[in-house]
C-alpha cells in the first residue's frame, strides 16, 4: 500500500509544535531541530542548550528582525544567537511584540555567523501552520540522524504544504441550511483527501454554470462573523454578500478558514492588543512577524473549479483577491464593490486598508 504522506507529516509536525514539543526538518543528509519560543520554559532551555553544545538560534521573519533593528544575512530569515546566560523570558520577548513598548531598549543583539537557508524558512512556516509567533528556536543543521526518535519533516513537504493542502481539497457532503434572507441555501464541505484544512462554499439559490456567478471570497472571522465585533467589517461583508447575492438570484460565498487574514485567531487578537497600543492593522502584523496579509487563494479557486465555477463576478474592495483569483485559473469577468458604512471602532481600520493595503475603497 503507498500513502501520500505530503500532508499528514506536516500537521503532525505542526501539532506536536503547539504541544511545546520539537521537531526536526530535514533535507537529504542534514536535519536541524525547531522548538516554538512562545513555549519555551527554563528546563526546555536548558536542554537544547545542552543539545546545541553551545550553537543556539533563534530564527525571526524579515518584518520582526527589522522591529529589532537585526537583518537577515541572506534570505527572509534572520538568525540571532542565544547567549550561553540568556533566559527563555528573554527569547521570548525577542519573539513576541506585547511587551515592546515596556522593553524598547531590548538588544542589540548578535547576528549568527551562518546564513539561514530552506530548513530554516521551513521551520518558520511550521510555526505559522500551528498558529503559533513566526519564529523558531534552532538546533542545527547536523548530519542526519542525531536527534533520534524526534518527530521529522522534509523542508520540501513544508514548503509544499499550502499548495498540496489546497489542491487536494475534496467534497466531503452538502446538506441545505436555510438562512435568515436567503432560504434556499446549501453548504458544501471540503476537506482535503489525507485530513488538511476544510473550507466551505455557502451556494445561495441555483446559479447556472455558464453565466460568470457572483462571488465572495470570505476569510473566516470568528470576531466579526460570529460575536459582531464592531472593530471590522466582516459580519456586513458576510450578511451583505448573502442578501445581495439572493436578491441577484444567486452567488456562492466561499467561507474560508484563514482566520485573521490567515495568522489564526489568537495571532490576530495579539495584533489587537498591538493596535489597543496605536499600532495600525498593517504594523501590528509587520511587529509580530508576519505580513500584513498571509492568505493564499488557492482553496477559493479550488473550490470554485470543483463546484463547477469557471468565470466569476467578484464582490471586493481588495485588488490582490482578484489577482490572486486570476493567478488560481478563475476568471474574474468582473469586481463588485462591497462597503458598508463604517462605525467609531472600525474607521481607522477601514482608512488603513485603502491607505496601506490598495483597497479601492
Ligand atoms: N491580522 C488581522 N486580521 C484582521 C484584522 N481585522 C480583520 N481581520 C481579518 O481579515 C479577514 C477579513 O478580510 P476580508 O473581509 O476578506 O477583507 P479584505 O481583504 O479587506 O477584502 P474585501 O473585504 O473583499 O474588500 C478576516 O480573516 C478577519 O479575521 C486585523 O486587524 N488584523
Ligand atoms: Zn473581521
Amino acid at each position: 500500500m503507498t500513502f501520500d504522506h505530503k500532508i499528514v507529516n506536516v500537521e503532525r509536525a505542526a501539532s506536536e509544535l503547539r504541544r511545546g514539543r520539537p521537531v526536526v526538518v530535514t533535507n537529504s543528509d542534514e536535519e536541524l531541530l525547531v522548538f516554538p519560543p512562545e513555549l519555551l520554559t527554563e528546563q526546555w532551555l536548558d536542554s537544547l542548550k545542552a543539545a546545541a553544545g553551545g550553537k543556539l538560534q533563534v530564527g525571526l521573519t524579515y518584518n520582526r528582525a527589522n522591529v529589532l533593528k537585526v537583518s537577515p544575512r541572506k534570505g527572509d530569515v534572520a538568525l540571532v544567537d542565544v547567549s550561553r546566560h540568556m533566559t527563555s523570558a528573554a527569547i521570548q520577548f525577542m519573539v513576541d511584540p506585547a511587551d515592546d513598548l515596556d522593553h524598547p531598549m531590548m538588544g542589540p543583539y548578535k547576528v549568527a555567523a551562518e546564513n539561514a537557508g530552506p530548513m530554516h524558512d521551513a521551520g518558520i512556516k511550521l510555526c505559522k501552520i500551528a498558529r503559533l509567533l513566526p519564529a523558531a528556536v534552532f538546533v542545527g543543521p547536523v548530519p542526519k540522524g542525531r536527534f533520534g526518535d524526534l518527530l521529522n519533516v522534509s523542508a520540501g513537504e513544508v514548503t509544499d504544504y499550502d499548495l498540496s493542502d489546497a489542491l487536494s481539497l475534496e467534497k466531503v457532503t452538502s446538506a441545505k441550511v436555510p438562512l435568515e434572507g436567503a432560504e434556499d441555501t446549501e453548504i458544501v464541505a471540503f476537506r482535503p483527501k489525507d485530513g488538511g484544512t476544510e473550507h466551505f462554499a455557502i451556494l445561495i439559490g441555483s446559479p447556472n454554470r455558464h453565466d460568470p456567478v457572483l462571488a465572495r471570497i470570505h476569510s473566516e472571522c470568528f470576531t466579526g462573523d460570529l460575536l459582531g465585533s464592531l472593530k471590522c467589517d466582516c459580519g456586513d461583508q458576510m450578511r451583505g454578500a448573502i442578501k445581495f447575492m439572493r436578491e441577484q438570484g444567486g452567488g456562492v460565498l466561499l467561507y474560508l478558514a484563514q482566520e485573521g487574514r490567515g495568522i489564526g485567531l489568537i495571532n490576530k487578537l495579539r495584533a489587537y492588543h498591538l493596535q489597543d497600543q496605536g499600532f495600525d492593522t498593517v504594523d501590528a502584523n509587520e511587529r509580530l512577524g508576519f505580513l500584513s496579509d498571509e492568505r493564499i487563494f488557492e482553496p477559493a479557486a479550488q473550490m470554485l473549479k470543483k463546484l463547477g465555477f469557471s468565470k466569476v463576478r467578484l464582490l471586493t474592495n481588495n485588488p490582490d483577491k482578484v489577482a490572486g483569483l486570476e493567478a488560481c485559473g478563475i476568471n474574474v469577468v468582473e469586481r463588485v464593490e462591497h462597503k458598508f458604512p463604517s462605525n467609531a471602532h472600525n474607521e481607522f481600520y477601514l482608512r488603513t486598508k485603502k491607505k496601506r493595503s490598495g483597497h479601492l475603497l
